[in-house]
């Protein structure tokens, strides 16, 4: 199975170089002149992925033409640009492999019905989890779940991505993989805050806890199962992402914590924090679903300017309500 990459953002690098595991040749499109130079001079990605040699039969090509001779898409654009590059992918009913994390601004769509609008002929799954790029393109051990409701298809990818150091559990549950990963991005963002504020590591564990609650209850209305959301692309990446400024999304919180305002911060940044496009997306789409996320829009007040010491006395002085409801 030919695999090409759809992005050449620090993702899509790393996973480049997961397919190319054992010298198998990749298709990498980046929209970036510079990255396609020196992936193609160097075999490395300066701009995204710095101090990572890339496999030599990763090859980079900045035309989304050249794609047509692959056999299966690993679709790593930012999920605001998905469905933009798609319509340009000459895809022609081949498998769409989801890696982004988000919901599209305006449409309220997760990255899967993008992908099912843009191309209704082609079968999609979805590869997601605690996966820090860089991590997982020095080769240190990494999991993730990887959905897709054809149970051959998913068997074939899964087989075809796996290596000894990466390791993808099959799942049909596409919109549970997808949830865990787009609403933990946005609960980061709160972890962030706690950190950056001082607020300690009890509030923090409060926070991950009780947006996992959240992350449940929208997950639940929306059709996922509970054990995917309890899994890898769930609460594993939950932890990880809440854990640690590798995250872009906790790091953007801890800037919020100090008090710097969100406009300030992503203006600073080449790099996506997909968690400021989705919170207030996510918001809406909980209001939809009549689902309660104190914490999802105690992060859309601080995104838009609310002080650290409002959001959280709010937050904690909400209504006493039992733990499980
Ligand atoms: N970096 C990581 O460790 C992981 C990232 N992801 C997800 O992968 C997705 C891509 O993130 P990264 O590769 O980290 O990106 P990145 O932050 O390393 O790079 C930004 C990317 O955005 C692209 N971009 C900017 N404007 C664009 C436009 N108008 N149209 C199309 N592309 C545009 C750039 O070409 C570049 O590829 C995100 O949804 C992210 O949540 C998922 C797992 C791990
Ligand atoms: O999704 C990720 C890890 O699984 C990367 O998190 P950030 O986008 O917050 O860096």
């Amino acid at each position: 199975m030919r695999i090409g990459v759809i992005g050449g953002g620090a993702w899509g690098t790393a996973l480049a170089q997961v397919a190319a595991h054992g010298g198998r040749e990749v298709l990498l499109w980046a929209r970036e002149a510079e990255v396609v130079a020196s992936i193609t001079d160097e075999h490395v990605n300066r701009s995204f992925l710095g101090g990572v040699a890339l496999s030599p039969s990763i090859r980079a090509t900045g035309e989304l033409g050249e794609l047509d001779a692959v056999d299966a898409f690993l679709v790593v654009a930012p999920a605001q640009h998905v469905g933009a590059v798609l319509a340009e992918t000459p895809v022609r009913g081949r498998p769409l492999v989801l890696c982004a994390k988000g919901i599209e601004a305006g449409s309220r769509r997760l990255v899967g019905e993008v992908a099912r609008a843009a191309h209704p002929d082609a079968a999609v799954a979805v590869l997601s989890g605690p996966t820090f790029a860089h991590e997982v393109a020095q080769g240190l051990p990494t999991a993730v779940t990887l959905a897709c409701e054809d149970a051959g298809l998913r068997a074939r990818l899964a087989e075809r991505l796996a290596s000894p150091h990466f390791r993808p559990y099959a799942s049909s549950d596409v919109i549970g993989a997808e949830i865990g990963g787009a609403v933990k991005n946005v609960l980061a963002i709160g972890c962030g805050v706690v950190e950056g504020a001082g607020l300690g590591q009890n509030a923090r564990a409060a926070l991950i806890a009780r947006g996992f609650a959240e992350m449940t209850r929208f997950g639940l209305a929306r059709g996922a199962r509970a054990e995917t959301l309890a899994g890898l692309s769930g609460l594993g990446d939950l932890v990880l992402t809440c854990s640690s400024t590798s995250s872009r999304n906790f790091s953007l919180g801890v800037g919020l914590g100090q008090g710097r305002a969100a406009s300030a911060l992503l203006a600073d940044r080449r790099t996506v924090a997909e968690g400021a496009f989705t919170a207030p997306v996510l918001a809406q789409a909980a209001v939809e679903a009549g689902v309660d996320m104190p914490v999802t829009e105690a992060v859309c007040r601080l995104l838009d300017g609310a002080e650290v010491e409002a959001v959280i006395g709010d937050l904690l002085a909400r209504p006493l309500r039992d733990e499980v409801a």
